[in-house]
């Protein structure tokens, strides 16, 4: 059978699956990790591509970070056969400023935001820095000042909500605004907040919209900061012809309070008139020790396993995280040489310095082992260099599918050649190319062989990104030591265990999963102990790490906690979460 109807067939296994599957009006379905959101939402939205959506009327699938995205693109993608270019798979900010800056600001009011570029992490950074260092005196502690303004500007705060943090952090936002402004940069949030401007002003902005996109997807419905929320609800909840909304999302797996997101807009949008809300209740990818101690963790009841056994356990190491990181390496060891797939086992780290570290480790001991953890920020173009990489450096022996990286090429461009053409030049880039070549010379080839030497870039993501990778492989760059094939590792999924922090391991699953540095004052945070929203918040990182694996979750923790960037340390026990879930 193919894939979209062995999948659909698949569904009607479950009965919620298939209610959902098959509601005609709005859609918000809540569900527990591992029961199937994703593949619920890929193959309804492959269904409806292909069943009710043909050009120019087109389809737009959101999420919040470009990990997700990428992994849903991979899902919709590998039910169907053709590329659609009518199909917006992508991350909130792409969507806002492909589909509502860049065809409607100059007419709305808004036309230097076309004239900016978008600042780079660094840039943004160093913005920060510098509207603190005017407004508040030398010495002063300053260290929840840069994150507060950041998240109040998210959240679209009330001018009471301001008043509470402090007129200074509100100055410190408006300062940092203006100082990007003044170099002819904007960041992805403002643009975020323009976007809803123009959505909310203007009638033909809401108008064109829904007429372009008649079907609106949401993933991971709980990260979505409100500007966003917003635009969903204008256009599908709003006055006059609307899109049908099919959203996603899991409360108890919210993790970006601290970025601004409000996880209770994914129960408010299930609440309201003309929804169906649908609960999923089976998890499907853990084994049923896992699920009752991610359940005793959160106190969550009603969700049911498919498979029996499994285990959790927390592993007392004394000595501190190194030796954490020697007793796992020798664990995973142990389990590829038992013929366990080295992709199907992850290790969690509390930070990515930690994730970087116990790849060092794995590889003194000849354990192929990758960080998923980015140097820089992950985006759509970055992830399809890296392809890109792992075609030269493996071929197309390596899940690689040259045709789809082709495709996925040219329609990063707004390409004024013919296909062929740019196809040609690409492979042509790609057969030039060694793994031996620095990460510079071949991000440079690629971007030579694209339309226009790479000035075309379609979405303005993408050009931040590239200058990014540039300035970073360059000669004083903190990556020029970089090669084709670093970057085709960071690519290559297959053959390498997989070290990233809890947060990133978000929407992945593996068959055995080790988390490291489980003392309290890491997780928790020792900072989240006087907020009880950031310790929920905590709660539900562990929640989600936990229920990462199918068969095993191991858990190590100290005698005591140190920090990599210090080298301080100090005494600990194990993170109060082990209790809550009866462990130590
Ligand atoms: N009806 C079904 N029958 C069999 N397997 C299923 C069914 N639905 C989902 N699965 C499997 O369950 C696993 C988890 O699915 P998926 O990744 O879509 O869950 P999720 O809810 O998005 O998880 P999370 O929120 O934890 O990221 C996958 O391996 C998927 O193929």
């Amino acid at each position: 059978m193919k894939p979209l109807p062995a999948s659909i067939e698949e569904l009607k296994t479950n009965e919620r699956q298939w209610e959902a599957f098959n509601t005609e009006g709005h859609c918000v379905v809540t569900a527990p990790p591992g029961s199937g959101k994703t593949k619920l939402l890929s193959t309804r939205i492959a269904f409806d591509v292909a069943a009710y959506i043909s050009p120019p009327q087109g389809a737009a699938c959101v999420t919040l970070t470009n990990a997700a995205a990428g992994e849903l693109a991979r899902r919709v993608n590998s039910l169907t056969d053709q590329s659609r270019r009518n199909l917006f798979i992508g991350t909130v900010h792409a969507f806002t400023l492909k589909e509502i800056i860049r065809p409607f600001a100059t007419v709305c009011g808004f036309p230097d935001l076309l004239t900016r570029k978008i600042a780079t992490n660094k840039q943004v950074n160093a913005a920060y820095r510098s509207a603190v260092a005017e407004i508040y005196p030398r010495g002063e502690d300053t260290r929840n000042v840069i994150s507060t303004a950041k998240q109040h500007l998210t959240m679209l705060a009330t001018e009471d909500e301001w008043r509470k943090a402090g007129a200074r952090i509100q100055r410190v936002a408006q300062r940092y605004s203006e100082v990007l402004a003044d170099q002819g940069l904007v960041d992805f949030d403002s643009l975020i907040r323009a976007a809803l401007t123009i959505t909310e002003q203007n009638s033909f902005v809401r108008n064109l919209l829904v007429a372009k996109f008649p079907r609106i997807y949401v993933d991971e419905y709980q990260d979505l900061a409100p500007a966003l929320d917003k635009i969903v609800r204008l256009l599908c909840f709003g006055e006059g012809k609307k899109s049908l909304l099919f959203a996603v999302g899991d409360y108890n797996q919210a993790i970006y309070g601290w970025l601004g997101s409000r996880p209770e807009l994914l129960k408010e949008i299930g609440q309201l008139e003309g929804v169906s809300p649908v609960e999923l209740k089976v998890n499907y990818r853990c084994a049923q020790e896992i699920i009752d101690a991610a359940n005793r963790l959160l106190e969550v009841g009603g969700v049911e396993g498919t498979r029996s056994g499994g285990s959790v356990e927390a592993h007392y190491c004394p000595g501190g995280i190194l030796r954490q990181y020697d007793k796992v390496a020798d664990t995973i060891a142990h389990l590829i040489a038992s013929g366990e797939p080295e992709h199907e086992i992850a290790v969690l780290c509390p930070t990515n310095d930690h994730s970087a570290l116990f790849v060092e480790v794995c590889r003194s001991l000849g354990i192929p082992a990758v960080n998923q953890g980015s140097p820089y920020v992950s985006t759509t173009f970055t992830a399809l260099v890296e392809q890109l990489a792992v075609w030269v450096v493996h071929g197309g022996e390596d899940a690689v599918d040259p045709s789809r990286l082709l495709l996925d090429w040219k329609y990063l461009h707004e390409s004024t050649q013919d296909g062929l053409e740019s196809e040609v030049a690409l492979l042509k880039a790609i057969r030039e190319s060694t793994a031996g070549e620095s990460a510079a010379s071949f991000l440079q080839r690629l971007m030579s062989s694209s339309p226009g030497n790479g000035s075309g870039l379609l979405r303005s993501e993408d050009q931040a990104s590239c200058t990014e990778l540039t300035e970073m492989f360059a000669a004083d760059g903190e990556l020029a030591h970089w090669t084709t094939n670093e970057l085709s590792e960071r690519g290559r999924r297959k053959g390498q265990v997989q070290a990233c922090t809890m947060s990133s391991s978000k929407g992945l699953e593996f068959d055995y999963v080790f988390i490291v540095g489980a003392n309290d004052g890491m997780i928790p945070h020792f900072s989240s102990q006087y907020s009880a929203s950031k310790m929920a918040e905590d709660q539900r990182k562990f929640y989600v790490s936990v229920t990462r694996a199918r068969q095993e979750t191991h858990i190590y923790y100290s005698e005591w906690i140190e920090w990599l960037t210090t080298g301080n340390s100090r005494p600990s026990g194990p993170s109060r979460f082990l209790r809550q879930m009866g462990l130590v």
